[in-house]
């Protein structure tokens, strides 16, 4: 182990957070270092949303190819090569690397990177090394070293998969079991489902994307079992896996009755967990909060004054932007100026299951314990451009407060749901009242004129004269 290398900035992991984090304090002068364990771009680049968006990307594509017929276009049957796809998602990893702009301006910025360096871990709190033999010490530390998928302490757990298992598949799997139905078991389902595999989907909770609409919950269960997967909400909890010869069994039990589940392969995906075991965190003063994250204040600082936390490691939303909002926020708050404080802004979150889902704003049910509410919604066997594209499946509903007329929530199921909901929350995140989103004249036929028409829909509902408003609903 080399001698210590004295920094102002030691920022560890290069996700998106540390990415920003680094950049944000290297511009403010500090002389700061970019540790990380593996690749620039951490989990988001290489095992997260590009390659899993990827794959999704594929599911897609083989959709749309099955549809080819009803607008008399002849082809064969579409014959997915799974090795093919991953040396497709290897690729388009490798492109976002490559164009990756933050390279440059880290670099421009003076910040010293490591990549592949090993883990990083504290001797004291103000020292790090590395598995790779690199020694830091600084004044300031920030920890970005993102999340890992939870564990079930059950027997036979080390018989299952995580999403990450995708990319060592050498072919799909004829069955899975997907424990979970959150956004990333939902993904998961749904990616597979397309490439043919048959796909049991277990839920532990009442609802699939529980932190979802309702509605959008119930659309998105049904679309997935008329797509033929089987989802099992409630399923009650469960005793042990067991390996079979063609696979792995899950033993569950509800109300005392037992049952089991069989597939070629389990993917267990029941939540994320902060990526700390490594760190020591120990020997620097951080304290973990009761799930295990960083605990922070809003500045994003630990409890160790002169170490920060951001993105996933703290546990707060575990989103790309929110991560680098975080990184921003505690990049800048390493320098002694002001300090900056995360905010709440409004998020929109969305993915790319078949059918889409997105929210932005209030689902209903929140919305209402607080707001008296007008709600409209429009649903996609009823708009122009759903029907002309064949894709009419789905709805767009816009949550409006009585009183003010701003928009509170909108939520979609249905084809391009996550883009539709960054136009709803760019008019939540400008206060615009309804009438004033029925008043803009979107282009036609789209699908974010889809929440035109549910604007004008909803002024309807609230009296507002809106001549556009009657127009819109005439498409
Ligand atoms: C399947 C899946 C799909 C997703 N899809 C989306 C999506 O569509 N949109 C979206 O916004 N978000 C999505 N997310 C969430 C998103 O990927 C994360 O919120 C984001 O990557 C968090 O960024 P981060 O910088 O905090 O951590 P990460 O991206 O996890 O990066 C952490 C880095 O730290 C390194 N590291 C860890 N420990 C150490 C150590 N001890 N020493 C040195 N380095 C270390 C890691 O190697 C890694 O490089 C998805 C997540 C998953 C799992
Ligand atoms: N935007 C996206 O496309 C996207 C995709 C994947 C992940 N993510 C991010 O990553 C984070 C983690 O996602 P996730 O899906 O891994 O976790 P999650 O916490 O969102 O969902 C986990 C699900 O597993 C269920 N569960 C928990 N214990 C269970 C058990 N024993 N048996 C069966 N089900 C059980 C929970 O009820 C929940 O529905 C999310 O917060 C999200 O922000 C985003």
């Amino acid at each position: 182990m080399k001698g210590p290398v004295s920094m102002d900035v030691v920022v560890i992991g290069a996700g998106p957070a540390g990415l920003l984090a680094a950049l944000r304090a290297g511009d403010l002068g500090a002389r700061t270092a970019l540790v990380t364990r593996d690749e620039f771009g951490g989990m988001a680049a290489h095992d997260g949303p590009v390659p899993v968006r990827t794959l999704a990307q594929a599911a897609r594509l083989l959709r749309d190819a099955r549809q080819l017929g009803r607008y008399g276009i002849s082809v064969t049957e579409p014959v997915l090569d799974y090795a093919r796809l991953l040396t497709r998602v290897r690729e388009v990893a490798g492109d976002v690397r490559d164009q990756a702009a933050l390279r440059e301006q880290i670099a421009a910025a003076g910040v010293t990177v490591h990549e592949h360096a090993g883990a990083a871990r504290f001797v004291d709190p103000h020292t790090v090394e590395t598995q790779g033999g690199l020694r830091f010490r600084a004044e300031k530390f920030i920890l970005c070293s993102g999340g890992v998928s939870r564990r079930l302490p059950i027997p036979g757990f080390e018989l299952t998969a995580t999403h990450s298992d995708a990319w060592s598949l050498t072919a799909v799997p004829p069955t899975m079991v997907v424990v979970g139905g959150g956004a990333t078991g939902a993904q998961v389902a749904s990616i597979f489902t397309a490439f043919g595999t048959r796909v049991q989907l277990f839920e532990a909770g009442a609802r699939i994307l529980a932190t979802e609409d309702e509605d959008v919950s119930t659309a998105v269960a049904e679309s997935f079992r008329q797509a033929g997967m089987v989802v099992r909400e409630a399923f009650g909890s469960i005793e042990r896996f067991e390996r079979t010869p063609g696979g792995v069994r899950m033993v569950f039990s509800r109300d005392g009755v037992r049952d089991s589940a069989e597939a070629a392969l389990v993917v267990v995906a029941v939540g994320w967990t902060a990526n700390t075991s490594a760190l020591n965190l120990a020997a620097a003063g951080v304290e973990t909060d009761a799930r295990g994250f960083v605990r922070v204040d809003a500045h994003l600082r630990t409890s160790a004054p002169h170490i920060f936390a951001a993105g996933d490691v703290t546990g707060r939303m575990m989103l790309v932007p929110q991560a680098l909002q975080d990184g921003f926020v505690a990049g800048s708050n390493t320098a002694n100026t002001p300090m900056f404080a995360v905010t709440d802004a409004v998020s929109p979150i969305g993915s790319f299951t078949d059918p889409e889902y997105a929210q932005a704003g209030l689902t209903e049910a929140k919305a209402r314990q607080t707001h008296d509410v007008v709600v409209a919604v429009v649903r996609f066997d009823s708009t122009t451009r759903t029907l002309i594209d064949g894709r009419t499946n789905g709805f767009c509903k816009l949550i409006v407060d009585r009183a003010t007329r701003t928009i509170l929530g909108c939520h979609v199921v249905g084809e391009r749901a996550v883009d539709l909901v960054q136009t709803a929350a760019i008019a939540i995140a400008a206060g615009m009242r309804v009438d004033e989103l029925a008043r803009v004249p979107l282009s036609f036929p789209t699908y974010t004129g889809v929440l035109g028409r549910a604007a004008a829909i909803a002024a309807r509902q609230l009296q507002v004269d809106v001549d556009r408003a009657r127009l819109a609903e005439l498409l």
